[in-house]
C-alpha cells in the first residue's frame, strides 16, 4: 500500500503537519511529490500538497485520497525543501508556504483540460486515448477521471505528445485564436496536392507551405506568408486536408513592441575587473554572495547581463529580481534585448492569466531566464547558475504576510542548493549587506565611477527654513524655481520628486526644522489629530504638541506635507508655460499607463516629470538635467530605525537620473534639516561616510546590523485585554532569554487600530538567541489554542516595517 504525505489546504496550527492518505492502486503510478490532490478532511473535499509517498503508515483508519489535480508536480523537489525552511525560519503554516510559490492561477477556481502537445496528432497516442483526442480535440480533466485514464496521460504526457491546460473559470480567461494546421505527414500532402484541380494556385500554394512548416500556425499569420484568402483556407479545411481550430496562445504582456536587439558590449576595466569573480563562480560551481556596489550609471546591468550570458552558455538559468517600482518597460528592454523569448517576466502588473502563461514557461524550462518582482525568487527552476537581485536595498524584497520572508534570504538559500552565485547589486547598499561585506561573508565588488568618467551631478541643497525667512511661502525654493524655468527656455527636461511616504504624519518647525523625537528612542514622534497628540511607536511615549518650538520658540511648529496635486496645481501658477506629467498612484492606476506617461515624457512631450517614489529609478533619459527633491525631510521623520537609510537611498537615487547621457545634470534638494547627515552626504553622494555615521547610530541604539529584531504583535477588539496579553507576552519571553536581549513594550502599534481591533506589540533586539525559535514557537501554539477569545498573534522576523 502507498501512502501519501499531505499538506491539507486548512491553515491552522493543528493541522500545520502532513497528513496520511492511502493513494488507491489506481493512482499508484500517477501520484508523485509536489502534486496537489483532493483529499477528504472531516466532511469536506479539500486540496493539498503531496510531500511524500511511504510504504506504509502508522496511522489506523486512514482515508483514501480523492483524485488528483496536476499530471506533473506543481513543486520540484528543491521547493517542497524550500517550503519546510521557509516554515522553520519565518515561523508560517506550511500551506502559505507552498502557495506563495505558485501563481494566483493556481490558487483559483479553474477548469483543466489536456490536450496534444503542439505539433502532435492523435495517430502518435495509445489506442485506449487517441479517440479523445482525433481532430484536435481536448479532454476534460473529469472526464478523464472518470474514464479511468490518468496514468495513460501522464505516460504520454512525459513523452511529450499531450499537456495539460488550465482554464481558469471566471478570473481569467485564456485567450484564443484560430490556428491551422495539416492532418497529414509532407508526403502524404505533396500527393494530395498533385489531386487538386490545376487552377487553384493558392491552395497548391498554402499545401506547399505546409509541406515546408509541418506546425499549426496562426490564420492570421498564414494568410500573411502565402497571401492567401480565408476562404483558400476554409477549401482546404472541407477538402479534410486541414483543421482549424481555436486553440490558447500565451497572452504576450509585451506583444505590441519589438525588441531591439543588444549585443555585449567590450567592458570597462573596472566592470571586467569586477566580473571576473563572478564568472569564476559560476565557472566552479561555488556557491558565494557577491556585492555589487557600484554608484548610479556605472554599468551594473551590464554585469548583470554579462554573468547571465555566461549562465545560458552552461545550459543553466538565471533569476533577476528587480523592485516592483523599477519594473519598467525600460528595464524589461534591457533583458529581452540581449535574451530575447529566453526571458520570462513576472510582475504585478499582469493579470492571473499572463502570469500563469509567464511561470508555464518557466516550468516547462522554455525559458533560461525571468525578471520578476519579489516572487519570482520562487520560479521553478531546476538548474540555476545565478541569482540577481538588483537594488538590493529596496525594502519591498520583504513580503508583510505570511510567510514574511526576505526574498534575498530566499535567494541565497536556493543559491546554496544549486551551488551558484547570489548578486546583490546596488549604488546604496543595506547597511546590513555592507555591514557583511565588510566582514567578508559576502564578496565586495565595486564600480566607484560613472560610465565614461561621467561626473555625477551637482547637488544643490535648499535650506527651506532660509526660503520662508527670505518670505518665500511657495513650496518652491527660488533657486529650483529659477533652474526649471531655465531648462524649459533650453527645451531640456526635468524631474520633480515628491516624497508621498510619511505624509502629514510629523509635527516640525518651519522655522529652525525642529522634528520632535522621542527621548527613549531617538526616533521621531506620530502625530495624532485625534487629541492632537504625538506617540512613539516603539516604546509608548507620548505628549503633546508644543505650542512653540522648543529649539527656536517659533510659533510655526506644525504637521508636515503636501500632495502631488497640489504641486501641480502650484506649478500651474508659477510656470504656466510649463506641460507637466504627473506620475503617481491616481495617475497610474490603470493598466499600461504607466508605461504611456513615461513614453510621453521620452518623447519630449512634456518638460517636467512630477511623481513619487514610482519615477525614483529606472530612469534613465538623455534630455533629463534636472531633478528636484521638493521635501527631503518627509521620510527622515518615519516612526521607523531605518528612516536615515531610506532618505539617503532615495535622495541617491533620485539624484542619479540626472545627467547619465552627454548633458550635464544638476540636481536641488530642498529640506528644512539641511544639516541631517542623510541629506548632507547625500548631497556628495558619499556612501562610505554615511555608512560609517549611520553604523554609529545603530549601534548605539541597538538595532541591525548589530542587534536582530523580533516583532510580536497581538491584536483585540478590547484595548484591556491586548495590554494585558502583551504585558504578559512581554514577561514570558523576559524569562526565557539572555539578559543581552533588551525588550521593548507593550506599546500601542504605528496604527493603533484597524478596523476595530487595538493592536499592541512586543520588539525584541537580540544578538544571538538560540532558543528564540522555539520560545516564539510556544507563543503561536498557546495563543492558537486560544483563538476563540478573539485574541490574534503575529511573529515578523526581521521585520521591515514596525507596524
Ligand atoms: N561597457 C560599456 N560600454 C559602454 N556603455 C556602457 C557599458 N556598460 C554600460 N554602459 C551604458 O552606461 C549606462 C549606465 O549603465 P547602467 O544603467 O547599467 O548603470 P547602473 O549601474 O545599472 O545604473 P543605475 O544603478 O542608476 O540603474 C547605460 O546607458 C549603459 O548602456
Ligand atoms: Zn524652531
Ligand atoms: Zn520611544
Amino acid at each position: 500500500m502507498k501512502i501519501a504525505n499531505v499538506i491539507v489546504d486548512v491553515p491552522t496550527k493543528q493541522t500545520d503537519r502532513p497528513f496520511d492518505y492511502i493513494i488507491p492502486k489506481e493512482w499508484e503510478n500517477v501520484i508523485q511529490p509536489g502534486m496537489r490532490i483532493v483529499v477528504p478532511f472531516g466532511p469536506r473535499k479539500i486540496q493539498g500538497f503531496v510531500t511524500d509517498i511511504k510504504a506504509g503508515s502508522e496511522v489506523k483508519q486512514l482515508r483514501e485520497m480523492i483524485e488528483p489535480m496536476d499530471l506533473e508536480p506543481v513543486l520540484n523537489k528543491e521547493l517542497l525543501h524550500l517550503g519546510e525552511w521557509l516554515t522553520e525560519t519565518t515561523l508560517c503554516f506550511k500551506i502559505f508556504a507552498y502557495q506563495a510559490m505558485l501563481p494566483a492561477a493556481l490558487k483559483a477556481k479553474y477548469e483543466k483540460m489536456v490536450r496534444l502537445a503542439p505539433g502532435m496528432k492523435a495517430e502518435c497516442l495509445p489506442q485506449k486515448i487517441k479517440p479523445y483526442f482525433t481532430n484536435h480535440k481536448s479532454l476534460d480533466w473529469e472526464e478523464a477521471l472518470k474514464d479511468g485514464l490518468v496514468s495513460v496521460l501522464q505516460q504520454e504526457a512525459a513523452k511529450g505528445k499531450l499537456e495539460v491546460v488550465y482554464v481558469v473559470k471566471e478570473r481569467v480567461r485564456k485567450k484564443q485564436v484560430k490556428f491551422v494546421g495539416p492532418l497529414f505527414s509532407a508526403a502524404e500532402l505533396a500527393v494530395e496536392k498533385e489531386k487538386i484541380q490545376a487552377n487553384a494556385e493558392k491552395q497548391k500554394q498554402v499545401l506547399d507551405y505546409f509541406i515546408d512548416h509541418p506546425n499549426p500556425m496562426e490564420l492570421r499569420k498564414l494568410l500573411q506568408e502565402t497571401n492567401a484568402s480565408a476562404a483558400t483556407v476554409k477549401a482546404l479545411v472541407a477538402k479534410k486536408l486541414l483543421f482549424e481550430e481555436e486553440m490558447e496562445v500565451y497572452r504576450n504582456p509585451f506583444e505590441h513592441r519589438t525588441f531591439e536587439h543588444t549585443y555585449p558590449l567590450p567592458l570597462t576595466n573596472a566592470q571586467a575587473a569586477a566580473i571576473k569573480p563572478i564568472h569564476a563562480s559560476i565557472e566552479s560551481q561555488k556557491h558565494e554572495v557577491f556585492l555589487l556596489y557600484g554608484v548610479t550609471g556605472s554599468g551594473k546591468t551590464e554585469i548583470y547581463l554579462q554573468s547571465i550570458q555566461k549562465v545560458i552558455e552552461k545550459g543553466q538559468e538565471a533569476i533577476v529580481l528587480v523592485p516592483e517600482i523599477s519594473l519598467t518597460p525600460q528595464m524589461v528592454n534591457r533583458f529581452k534585448g540581449r535574451f530575447g523569448d529566453l526571458v520570462a517576466v513576472l510582475h504585478s502588473g499582469l493579470s492571473a492569466g499572463e502570469k500563469y502563461d509567464e511561470w508555464r514557461k518557466i516550468q516547462r524550462k522554455e525559458v533560461k531566464v525571468v525578471v520578476g518582482a519579489r516572487s519570482a525568487i520562487f520560479a521553478p527552476f531546476e538548474n540555476i547558475g545565478i541569482i540577481i537581485i538588483d537594488e538590493e536595498h529596496e525594502t519591498s524584497y520583504k513580503q508583510e504576510d505570511m510567510p514574511r520572508y526576505h526574498a534575498r534570504d530566499v535567494a541565497i538559500e536556493r543559491a546554496k542548493t544549486y551551488q551558484c552565485p547570489v548578486v546583490l547589486g546596488s549604488a546604496t547598499p543595506s547597511l546590513e549587506s555592507f555591514a557583511r561585506a565588510q566582514k567578508k561573508v559576502y564578496h565586495l565588488l565595486t564600480l566607484s565611477s560613472r560610465m565614461n568618467e561621467r561626473p555625477l551631478p551637482a547637488v544643490d541643497i535648499i535650506d527651506m527654513r532660509e526660503e520662508l525667512r527670505a518670505g518665500n511661502r511657495s513650496m518652491f525654493s527660488r533657486k529650483l524655481f529659477d533652474m526649471l524655468k531655465d531648462r524649459i527656455e533650453k527645451g531640456q527636461q526635468s524631474v520633480l520628486f515628491l516624497n508621498k511616504r510619511g505624509h502629514s504624519s510629523f509635527v516640525m518647525c518651519r522655522d529652525c526644522g525642529y522634528v520632535v523625537n522621542c527621548p527613549n528612542c531617538d526616533i521621531s514622534l506620530t502625530y495624532h489629530r485625534a487629541g492632537s497628540r504625538m506617540k512613539c511607536h516603539y516604546c509608548g511615549y507620548e505628549s503633546h504638541i508644543p505650542k512653540v518650538c522648543p529649539e527656536c520658540s517659533s510659533e510655526y511648529i506644525r504637521y508636515f506635507g503636501t500632495g502631488t496635486q497640489k504641486v501641480e496645481e502650484e506649478l500651474g501658477k508659477i510656470l504656466p508655460e510649463a506641460r507637466v506629467i504627473r506620475m503617481d498612484v491616481d495617475t497610474t492606476g490603470r493598466k499600461g499607463s504607466h508605461e504611456r506617461l513615461l513614453k510621453e515624457f521620452q518623447e519630449g512631450k512634456a518638460d517636467i516629470l512630477l511623481g513619487t517614489q514610482m519615477i525614483a529609478k529606472g530612469l534613465d533619459f538623455p534630455n533629463i538635467t534636472l531633478v528636484g527633491v521638493l521635501s527631503a525631510d518627509t521620510m527622515l521623520h518615519l516612526p521607523d530605525f531605518r528612516s536615515s537609510e531610506k532618505t539617503f537611498q532615495l535622495l541617491t537615487q533620485v539624484s542619479g537620473r540626472a545627467g547619465r547621457h552627454q548633458l550635464p545634470g544638476e540636481v536641488v534638494i530642498q529640506t528644512y534639516t539641511p544639516e541631517h547627515y542623510s541629506i548632507e552626504l547625500a548631497g556628495t553622494q558619499n556612501y562610505d561616510l554615511f555608512y560609517q555615521r549611520e553604523m554609529m547610530i545603530r549601534k548605539l541604539h541597538h538595532y541591525p546590523p548589530f542587534y536582530y529584531l523580533a516583532l510580536i504583535t497581538l491584536t483585540h477588539e478590547h484595548l484591556m485585554t491586548v495590554v494585558a496579553e502583551t504585558e504578559k507576552i512581554v514577561h514570558y519571553v523576559r524569562s526565557q532569554v539572555s539578559n543581552q536581549a533588551v525588550i521593548l513594550g507593550p506599546a500601542a502599534s504605528p496604527i493603533p487600530r484597524i478596523n476595530n481591533r487595538y493592536r499592541y506589540q512586543c520588539l525584541i533586539k537580540y544578538k544571538r538567541e538560540p532558543n528564540l525559535t522555539r520560545i516564539l514557537k510556544k507563543i503561536l501554539d498557546q495563543y492558537q489554542k486560544e483563538t476563540k477569545n478573539g485574541l490574534l498573534v503575529s511573529i515578523d522576523i526581521n521585520p521591515f516595517i514596525l507596524m
